[in-house]
């Protein structure tokens, strides 16, 4: 059976982060991809010129006529704006309690722009992260929730991830993109498993929305797989592949998106 996922998150005219992104991801992994919108980002490669955030009743009437009707798989969720929008989507975990939940805690673009406001993180932290199965934050993100300076190797990666984990997420995958070196390390945390994940670091400015493609392939993968780990190490390498194929693609002049391709390319 085709597993129907569902990303809620901010968008990306450029089609390279968010939902754009997100739906592409799902696509490329066999799943039925649906998305509930919380912000309109005015952004592209070269940043984010205005946000224009949707009400957070309107969230949640747009997550409850879907989960009223269509079943859903697994979620992703993405940019949340602000502590409100934070709170409408836990009330919406809470009564439908979806499977196989992950959470993008996305925080600012690469370009610098923040996408969740400061006052937010803590709601992020105690509210939504302990109704999680599964958080990707990257290095800056994980110390924010933390309240910890950011890792500069991956040495410190495995306590970091255990003290995310004390946060309440069952699962965590510290994301090392932001390290530099020969490979890109992330490390899967939780149940049991202590995992670096290794792939080539590969040398493009077509890393926009990295981060979206990663979690979006995890959730379109999980329903499909028997566990975490399969799940994330076969997105990781979807994504290395898709960061290799953006050399094919001539979108904007700043960062660039990754190219999802399909298997049968
Ligand atoms: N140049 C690269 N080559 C290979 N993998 C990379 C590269 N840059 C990032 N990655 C991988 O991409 C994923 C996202 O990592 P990163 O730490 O950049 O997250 P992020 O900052 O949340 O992404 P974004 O905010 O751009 O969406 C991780 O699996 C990381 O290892
Ligand atoms: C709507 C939305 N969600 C997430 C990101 C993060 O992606 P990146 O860090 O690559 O800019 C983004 N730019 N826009």
């Amino acid at each position: 059976m085709v597993p129907n996922v569902l990303t809620i998150a901010g968008t990306d005219p450029s089609g390279g982060a968010g939902v754009q992104a997100d739906l592409k991801a799902f696509s490329a992994h066999g799943a039925y991809g649906m998305s509930v919108i919380t912000a309109l980002v005015a952004q592209t490669t070269t940043g984010v010129a205005e946000v224009h955030e949707v009400p957070p009743e309107f969230i949640t009437a747009q997550l409850v006529t879907l989960l009223d009707d269509v079943r859903v798989d697994s979620v992703k969720i993405g940019m949340l704006a602000n502590a409100e929008v934070i709170r409408a989507v836990v009330e919406v975990l809470d009564r439908y309690a979806p499977p196989h939940v992950v959470l993008d805690p996305v925080m600012v673009a690469k370009s610098g722009d923040r996408l969740l406001a400061p006052e937010a993180v803590g709601a992020l932290r105690d509210e939504l992260l302990p109704r999680v199965d599964l958080i990707t934050p990257n290095l800056p993100e994980a110390a924010d929730l933390l309240g910890e300076p950011e890792l500069a190797d991956v040495d410190g990666m495995p306590a970091q991830a255990e003290r995310l984990a004390g946060l309440g997420a069952k699962q965590v995958l510290l994301k090392g993109g932001h390290l530099s070196g020969e490979s890109s390390v992330d490390l899967l945390y939780g149940d049991g498993i202590a995992e670096f994940l290794t792939s080539e670091r590969v040398v493009t400015t077509n890393d926009h929305g990295t981060g979206c493609t990663l979690s979006a392939a995890i959730a379109a993968l999980r329903p499909q797989r028997p566990d975490w780990l399969t799940a994330v190490r076969e997105s990781k390498d979807y994504l290395t592949e898709a960061l290799r194929a953006s050399e094919r693609l001539d979108v904007g002049h700043g960062h660039g998106p990754v190219h999802h391709f399909h298997h049968w390319w």
